[in-house]
């Protein structure tokens, strides 16, 4: 007679469901057989020597979470509030350019996922799928919101958030660190330049001649064009890819709703703070007006801990996505957001936190040496 062992791995059933999902890394190992090496390369890489993209990810090392206990209070309750709708847990996607190169169904999947989960989901200027089908693809529908890089040609860049608005996007997230496009020695060396056949920015589509336009990362872009995006929408606008805590003053008192902390992942200016480390700075400058958001190296439930605790409202997932998109499709974008959920929930316990406005900047010890 075989013994079983005391740990053994449920069989499965042979359906569709995905493994078990234990921790977010996993989708990265998986996502990494599958993609073509190029595209993989893309989404996993950063700029120059990738030291910011790296330090990211290993700066949460440097955070202790000092828990409090015998505070009882049961079920976590995650949801938040942002721009006066109840969003069910302070995790959005953030957006990333061509998930089809990630999964043949693309945006249209990772929207099908973070409808079911209740979110936001930000569909990049560069998505592979027009707007209107990423907004049409999900039930129930996700939240959306876009993000833009603003073009030198304000017509277009007026047409463009026109399309956003008409698509039901709930706000407007401008990418403001890049009026150039980071040098990315990975996408040099391998020559990626252009996407397969069949595969656009849709949403760069132009409506008088039907042509998809190039993104232009437009050095030009000032203040000046954040007052003309002001007078172009009532959405809301989130500033994406501020750090530096006079930007965050400025970018308050140009009537923007909310700023992202954010180093576009490590793939603008390498040499740039980890966003957890420039985040206290921003919220102290400032200072409960607007909301601050945080993305870049968000892996585990104690990091979105962490950084709600030193003040964000909410944080951005960017790579993780992708992997989960390629690894599994949008079941996998479904499990990672679950995983994240639960995560923080049991993070949360642990700390002594209901709800995130109990988590404050006294629980985090200050950076401790890594
Ligand atoms: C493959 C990839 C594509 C991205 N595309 C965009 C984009 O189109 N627009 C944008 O504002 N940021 C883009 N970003 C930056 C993300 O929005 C986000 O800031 C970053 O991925 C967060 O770091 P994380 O990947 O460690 O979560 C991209 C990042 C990656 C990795
Ligand atoms: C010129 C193509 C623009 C794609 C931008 C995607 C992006 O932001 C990234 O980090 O990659």
């Amino acid at each position: 007679m075989s013994s079983v062992p005391a740990q053994a791995t449920p069989r499965r059933a042979a359906t569709a469901d995905p493994p078990p999902l234990y921790r977010v890394d996993d989708l990265e190992a998986e996502a990494r057989r599958r993609l073509d090496p190029v595209h993989r390369d893309f989404f996993a890489g950063g700029a120059g020597d990738e030291r910011t993209l790296r330090a990211n990810e290993t700066a949460f090392d440097g955070y202790r979470i000092l828990p409090r206990v015998l505070r009882g209070g049961g079920e976590r309750d995650l949801r938040i509030e942002l721009f006066g709708e109840t969003l069910p847990m302070p995790v959005l996607v953030s957006p990333t350019a061509f998930h089809r190169l990630a999964h043949p169904q693309g945006e249209v999947a990772t929207a099908r996922a973070v409808g079911a989960a209740g979110t936001v989901m930000v569909v990049s200027m560069a998505a592979t799928t027009p707007i209107e089908a990423v907004a049409g693809a999900a039930d129930p529908p996700a939240r959306l919101w876009f993000q833009l890089y603003p073009q030198p040609d304000l017509g277009f860049t007026a047409s463009v958030i026109r399309r956003a608005e008409a698509a039901g996007c709930r706000a407007l997230v401008v990418t403001v660190d890049s009026p150039v496009f980071g040098r990315r020695d990975r996408d040099l060396r391998n020559g990626f330049l252009d996407l397969p056949p069949g595969c656009r920015c849709e949403n760069m589509r132009d409506p008088e001649s039907g042509r998809v336009r190039d993104i232009v990362m437009d050095a030009t872009l000032d203040w000046a064009r954040i007052e003309w995006l002001r007078e172009t929408t009532r959405l809301p606008i989130v500033l994406k890819g501020i750090l530096h805590p006079a930007d965050a003053r400025l970018a308050v008192e140009h009537g923007v709703d909310a700023v992202l902390v954010s180093n576009h992942g490590g793939r603008q200016l390498d040499g740039a703070p980890a966003s957890v480390d420039a985040l206290p700075a921003v919220v102290a400058a400032v200072g409960g007006r607007i909301p601050v958001l945080l993305d870049g190296g968000i892996r585990r439930g104690t990091d979105i801990l962490a950084a709600l605790a030193l003040g964000a409202v909410a944080v951005g997932i960017g790579r993780p996505v992708v992997w989960a998109l390629a690894a599994r499709g949008e079941p996998g974008v479904r499990q990672l957001l679950d995983l994240l959920r639960a995560e923080l929930a049991r993070a949360m316990t642990l700390a002594g936190a209901v709800r995130p406005a109990d988590l404050t900047r006294e629980m985090i010890l200050d950076r401790v040496p890594v």
